[in-house]
């Protein structure tokens, strides 16, 4: 019988998304489907979401979900498979975006918000519903980021009944940098015991951390590449939670993020002007010729680097103005497209002022240019300081777009460095460079502008890059023995 999972998120494609997670929770009801898991998504009722529903079809009500009225409404996610939406108005029905509001300041009551979604799953999972028969019971709850953490405290602190607290979870991490700390005034209003407000409970350095709840009270714990499952383990990436991530010990496990490879197959992309393969890469000139036009670079047969990114701190983009006038100065333009960080956004523009044709930006969010610059692109950007797992870098791969990435994370997992020995022996799927400054980068920016000089080796690396197998089928099969072992 296929095993029941409850995946409890804040954002999921097509529906809402904001990064990489969003990505990831969408795709993993059709990844673990082959491995006999029945996957159902609850998401919160933003506006986009509760739009997206064909029927309004409520299957159950609360008169008040952590001191406000909800609705459960059920719906489909791409590929039919089974989604909830928490229409909790006064909490989601907001203009703005999911975590903050239009001047781009988090939400106050994103405590409550995302408490109230983990109170809810817990319930639908084993409690109040499935007791008044409104929903099936479920074997596991796959909860993600801090947004979706209180579930498995809620389950395991304060089930309904007694009925959750058998129910198994599974808190995964896509970015530990995020914990959704808040005041120790918002405890009286979660609904939790006295007893939670401890260290291994939801009390974190005298408030309450949503993210540390969850892994505390979590069964399994879970992070997208098994080098940052090591490196949270350090003080330099741990973010404060090194201790808690050591205590639990083989309950924390890295699983490799894949990637949709219906949606990123660029042979197949209705983005693209020209489809290609990897037996077809002559083709790519044309998808790089549009790239130029679109972004008023100068057309050359130069390397045309590009950028798809947070604007911030952890993807390096402080770092990158300092080096585009040596990435300019070794001939090389760069495409980018990025929002975030205002300071960040004004050098970027300030450097394109100063080489027009040389360097274009696009601040803002684009799905579709996201592909077509993967499509167009020589080599893709990624200079993160940690990189829990990063996706930029596979659909690079995925599309000879080959990333030029910090040995970090799960860069350092996907990225074979070109260096002379993997050169030797034909596997090298990129460059790789340690450590975020000017000198790093300008030197892997050089390294890969010599390896873009000679066609047949850059040929080979593309194509090794394109060989590569990232799609769910391995990390599908992963998760699926995971929640099996909690379960069993
Ligand atoms: N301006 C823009 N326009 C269009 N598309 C844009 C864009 N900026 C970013 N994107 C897209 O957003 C996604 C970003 O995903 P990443 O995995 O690179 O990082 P993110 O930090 O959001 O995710 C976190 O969660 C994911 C999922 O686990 C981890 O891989 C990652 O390491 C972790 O930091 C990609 O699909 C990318 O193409």
């Amino acid at each position: 019988m296929a095993l029941k999972v409850l995946s409890v998120a804040s954002e999921a494609v097509p529906l809402i998304k904001t990064g990489g997670l969003a990505d990831v929770v969408g795709a993993l009801p059709g990844a673990l489907a082959p491995h006999g898991v029945a996957m159902t998504t609850l998401l919160p009722g933003y506006p986009a979401v509760v739009q997206s529903l064909k029927q309004r079809r409520a299957v159950f009500a609360w008169d008040s979900l952590l001191g406000t009225p909800a609705r459960l409404l059920a719906g489909k996610l791409d590929g039919g498979h089974p989604l909830l939406v928490l229409d909790a108005p006064s909490l989601f029905a907001r203009a703005g975006a999911p975590y903050t509001d239009a001047a781009g300041l988090d939400w106050g009551d994103n405590w409550q918000r995302f408490a109230a979604l983990g109170r809810a799953a817990a319930d639908i999972a084993g409690g109040a519903l499935v007791q008044r028969k409104k929903t099936q019971r479920f074997d596991l709850v796959h909860a993600h980021d801090w947004q979706g953490g209180m579930a498995a405290a809620y389950l395991r602190l304060a089930p309904f009944g007694g009925k959750e607290g058998r129910i198994p979870s599974v808190v995964t991490i896509h970015n530990m940098a995020f914990q959704g700390w808040f005041g120790a005034d918002i405890f009286p209003r979660l609904g939790l015991p006295d007893a939670a407000w401890s260290l291994d409970g939801v009390e974190y350095h005298g408030g309450v951390s949503l993210l540390k709840a969850g892994l505390a009270c979590a069964h399994a714990v879970t992070t997208v590449s098994p080098t940052y499952a090591r490196e949270i383990r350090s003080s330099s990436f741990g973010m404060g939670l090194e201790g808690l991530i050591i205590a639990r010990g083989d309950a924390v496990h890295g699983i490799l993020n894949g990637i949709d490879t219906q949606v990123w197959n660029p042979s197949a992309d209705p983005y693209l002007s020209q489809p290609y393969g990897r037996r077809t890469l002559e083709k790519r000139i044309a998808n790089k010729r549009a790239l130029e036009a679109e972004f008023g670079l100068d057309e050359d047969d130069g390397p045309v680097f590009i950028v798809i990114s947070r604007l911030t701190w952890q993807k390096g983009m402080d770092v990158l103005p300092e080096v585009l006038d040596h990435l300019v100065g070794i001939g090389a333009r760069l495409a980018l497209l990025g929002s975030g960080d205002a300071q960040i956004e004004q050098a970027l523009s300030r450097a394109a002022a100063r080489h027009p044709g040389r360097i274009g930006i696009r601040i803002g969010y684009d799905e579709d240019l996201s592909h077509r610059m993967q499509g167009g692109g020589d080599a893709i950007l990624v200079p993160s300081r940690f990189e829990p797992c990063g996706l930029t870098q596979l659909y690079g791969l995925a599309y000879g777009c080959i990333p030029v990435v910090t040995r970090t994370g799960g860069l350092a997992d996907t990225v074979i460095d070109a260096n002379p020995a993997a050169l030797a022996a034909g596997c090298a799927t990129g460059v790789q460079f340690d450590g975020v400054g000017y000198d790093s980068l300008a030197a892997a920016l050089t390294r890969t502008v010599a390896l873009y000089q000679d066609r047949a080796v850059w040929e080979r690396i593309q194509n090794n890059g394109m060989k590569c197998d990232f799609s769910w089928k391995a990390s599908g099969a992963a998760y699926a023995d995971l929640y099996r072992s909690l379960t069993a």
